[in-house]
């Protein structure tokens, strides 16, 4: 059974139609990458999943459970995370605090050891405050924080953004790792290069559409569907 079901739905924003009858699936322990050119729909597909907003038809299902019809803190507490693109860490406190305050809300948290295991850059940083550290730093906290909650699924905007290709790397094998270990990943990355290395199945989105849903090696071996929805990206 897949972890993630996604059944024709369709999303707006007011009167725009943004989403058009968008399919897929994510088995557990995968990480599946959403690929498409700016605009596509990536990110509003992930809202979409996860609650953020509300799909006008179709049917998701998490885990077994219907949850197009659930509030976002609802779909959180079944074990999905929404990692946004602007990551909101909390400048004015710790490292440390912003990882307390997730797991506040987590039905069974998981151990902060387990976190400074797999980020061993915020064991160093968790006094610093949240305005002190850099942007992969940053990244590491919004990841931990899902991590924290104990989540099966999680789904990451964009979360190589602006980062030098040293932290991209490291972050990228933090991913592998946490599907490694029983977490499954949907990532949305314009750096098609990174999210096709740690993706093993990826969905191509164009003005709303998929337009392709299999291997990130099948994806590979058709240039022409890479360069007509990804062009110079890929
Ligand atoms: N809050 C909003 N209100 C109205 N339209 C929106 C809103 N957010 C996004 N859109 C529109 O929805 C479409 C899809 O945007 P979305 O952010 O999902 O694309 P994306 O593939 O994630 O692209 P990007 O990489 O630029 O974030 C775009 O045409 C965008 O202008």
């Amino acid at each position: 059974m897949s972890l993630l079901e996604v059944d024709r739905i369709n999303t707006f924003y007011g009167d725009s139609h943004i989403l058009f009858d968008v399919s897929l699936n994510v088995r557990e322990n995968e990480v599946v990458a959403l690929l498409g050119r700016n605009g596509a729909g990536k990110s509003t597909l992930l809202k979409t999943i996860a609650g953020a907003l509300s799909p006008k038809s179709g049917a998701i299902a998490f885990n077994g459970t219907p949850t197009q019809h659930l509030p976002a803190h609802q779909i959180a507490r079944l074990g999905l995370q929404l990692v946004p693109e602007e990551r909101r860490v909390i400048g004015g406190i710790t490292v440390h605090e912003n990882l307390q305050l997730a797991a506040m809300t987590a039905r069974k948290p998981l151990s902060y050891a387990e976190i400074y295991r797999t980020f061993p850059r915020l064991d160093e940083r968790r006094n610093n405050k949240g305005r002190e550290l850099s942007g992969g730093e940053q990244q590491m906290v919004a990841i931990a924080r899902a991590m924290i909650r104990d989540a099966r699924l999680i789904l990451l905007d964009e979360p190589f953004e602006g980062l030098a290709p040293l932290i991209v790397r490291d972050l990228m094998k933090v991913c592998q790792d946490l599907a490694r270990q029983g977490r499954t990943i949907v990532v949305v990355e314009q750096n098609v290069a990174a999210a096709l290395a740690m993706a093993s199945r990826c969905y191509l989105l164009n003005t709303g559409h998929v337009v392709f849903g299999g291997s990130t090696a099948e994806l590979q071996q058709k240039p022409e569907i890479m360069n007509r929805y990804l062009g110079a990206a890929a």
